[in-house]
């Protein structure tokens, strides 16, 4: 488990003290997928570097299986890191080195032999896809591939703890899909705990198990990712949520409308029950789809859908009724009674 206890980093500027973190505590739990999420300033970037200590916290501990970071010697960190793997953005691989050195570079510095070097280069090829490009340069690699390349080098000394910062912000669509698959299988698999940070709903909602939003230095929500996609609290939380679950009925569609709309969110397995369609069985009304998305969050879905409701007012109320008993989720957004 990785604990961070009252975690605070300043920075010192000509224009005086910048906050960076401000005071977070937060558990991350072993084996999971925890995502950071913010704008930028929010302090991410701050955080997520001083949980291998590439940043020194101004006040606060760093836990990482038990063990206190910010209280090691150098030569005990430096071994502490070597267990907490970081991918980054922009990938940061050596220029002038092969594939096959990029990936060796930490294993010689970890003072492994060269037949081990090599078994382990060769095996996590094969893990990131890559077998066929052991020999190549970084320059003639794609974004997609230097990822991989990159993920391969932070596992190379079998990391308990997987750092990415911001790690397929610079990925077109499809690319970003693969890498986040191939995170996610690499947790499956080595059963490693993955720490991510972004910006992008997406992601979090593609893997994370648990996530946290942060503003201002601070962490203002957390929970399991559904959790907080399905009953965000907070309004920033609720902007990030929208970003993924937004849709937009033309105000023009809204005006021409008779009947009464309704908002509805179906959480879990009602999404896949039949509880629109019960409701024609049911009252003597007849409904209009405006708008409908289902989000399949962890497999777990979440959907939303507005629709009119046409009928006697009577009749109207019980739909109301009937679909806010199952699904315990209904706004009235236009009441035509
Ligand atoms: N080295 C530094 N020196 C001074 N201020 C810093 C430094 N690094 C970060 N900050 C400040 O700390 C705050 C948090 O920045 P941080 O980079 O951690 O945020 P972030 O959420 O990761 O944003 P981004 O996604 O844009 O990197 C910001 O106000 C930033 O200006």
């Amino acid at each position: 488990m990785i604990e961070i206890r009252n975690l605070t980093k300043e920075y010192e500027t000509t224009k005086g003290t910048v906050i960076g973190v401000d005071r977070v505590s937060l558990k991350i739990h072993s084996g999971e997928i925890f995502g950071i999420v913010g704008y930028s300033g929010a302090g991410k970037s701050s955080l997520l570097r001083c949980l291998n200590l590439l940043e020194r916290p101004t006040a606060g501990q760093v836990l990482i299986g038990g063990v206190d970071l910010t209280a090691l010697h150098k030569n005990q960190l430096r071994q502490a890191r070597l267990k907490i793997g970081m991918i980054f953005q922009h990938f940061h691989l050596i220029s002038s080195k092969t594939v096959y050195d990029n990936i060796a570079f930490s294993l010689k510095a970890a003072g492994k032999s060269k037949q081990e070097i090599e078994k382990k280069v060769i095996e996590l090829l094969h893990l990131v896809g890559l077998a066929d490009k052991k020999d190549v340069y970084p320059a003639q690699l794609s974004g997609g591939q230097k990822q991989r390349v990159g993920i391969a080098r932070a596992l190379a000394n079998d990391p308990s703890v997987l750092l990415c910062d911001e790690a397929t912000s610079a990925l077109d669509p499809k690319t970003t899909k693969s890498i986040l698959r191939l995170l996610k299988d690499i947790n499956h698999e080595l059963g490693i705990t993955i720490v991510l940070i972004t910006h992008e709903m997406e992601v979090v909602k593609e893997i994370c198990d648990r996530m946290a939003v942060m503003q201002d230095g601070k962490i203002i929500e957390e929970g399991p990712v559904y959790e907080l996609f399905a009953n965000p609290r907070e309004k920033l939380t609720q902007q990030f949520i929208e970003s993924v679950l937004q849709f937009e009925i033309p105000k023009r569609v809204l005006e021409h409308r008779k009947g009464t709309i309704i908002k509805i969110q179906f959480q879990g397995s009602i999404a896949e029950e039949s509880v629109v369609s019960d409701v024609f069985q049911k009252f003597r009304v007849q409904g209009n789809i405006l708008h409908g998305k289902i989000e399949y969050i962890q497999e777990t879905p979440l959907g939303i859908f507005v629709m009119e409701l046409i009928g006697d007012a009577a009749e109207v109320r019980q739909a109301i009724a009937y679909i806010t008993a199952k699904t315990k989720r209904l706004e009235v957004m236009y009441d035509a009674a």
